[in-house]
């Protein structure tokens, strides 16, 4: 039997549009934002997908994604359920700093090392970040992560480490009961599920920047090897340029 699961990045925040490091902040969708998740439900729409429950992180970028998704596609009424472990990664000391100033700053070398290398985390956020009390004293996660599990920082390593047991744990027997999915996430807790799934190499997965609002579908086996990989609901050429431009986030300008 094949399985599908349909898989989306939120479309453009306002921090993504002030090219921010955002992480765990709690940015909105901008006014593009709001468009690219219409057409996105509007590609699912076209393409007939219907889902059984979808599955979202506690950022609200994530969450209206999908409820604009699920408007366009008059599913509204199916089950979501919400984690902090699809959460984006936890961008540490960086949240809130411009990528381009960051990069005149420190190099566009440390940047990529901050953004997309495996293993090398972002520095930690201390207690005296901005932001570092409006996201650990907020009541989202007053049932998780816990004190000890609350993240300071996070590599793709670290993202992966608390998303997996969830695509395990919750995704997968879902996926193997027959449930049509969504699953509207974020740029690396979505390179973390795709990682997992190819079996990329901590080199490849460097490579890839995932764009905006653009769902891209899986198709796997009973054993939930891909038979396909991450098929884009989109033409290449807008996709090769949403990723490009995705890269090019961490240039100094
Ligand atoms: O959290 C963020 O800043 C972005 O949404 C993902 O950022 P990245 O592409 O710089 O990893």
């Amino acid at each position: 039997m094949v399985h599908k699961i349909v898989m989306v990045r939120h479309g453009e925040s306002t921090w993504n549009q002030e090219n921010r490091f955002c992480g765990w902040f709690d940015a909105d969708l901008s006014e593009k934002g709001v468009q690219e998740a219409h057409a996105a439900g509007k590609a699912l729409k076209e393409a007939g997908y219907k889902f059984d429950l979808a599955h979202t992180s506690v950022l609200k970028r994530a969450q209206n994604t999908l409820d604009v998704i699920l408007e366009e596609i008059a599913q509204t009424n199916i089950p979501v359920e919400k984690t902090w472990r699809l959460n984006e990664r936890h961008y540490g000391a960086l949240t809130g700093l411009n990528k381009a100033e960051t990069a005149a700053k420190h190099g566009e070398e440390q940047v990529k090392i901050w953004r997309r290398s495996f293993d090398i985390p972002p520095p930690p956020m201390e207690e005296s970040h901005p932001y570092y009390k409006i996201i650990v004293e907020d009541p989202r996660y007053k049932d998780g992560p816990s004190i000890a599990e609350f993240p300071m920082f996070e590599s793709l390593k670290l993202t992966i480490e608390r998303t997996l047991p969830y695509w395990n744990d919750v995704i997968v027997p879902q996926i193997k009961q027959g449930k049509m999915m969504l699953v509207a996430a974020h740029g690396n807790s979505l390179r973390g599920i795709v990682k997992h799934l190819d079996q990329m190499t901590d080199e490849a997965i460097m490579q890839l920047n995932l764009p905006t609002g653009i769902p891209f579908v899986y198709e796997l086996d009973e054993n939930m090897h891909p038979l396909k990989s991450m098929q884009f609901l989109g033409d290449e050429e807008t996709v090769r340029k949403a990723m490009e431009a995705v890269a090019a986030q961490g240039k100094a300008k």
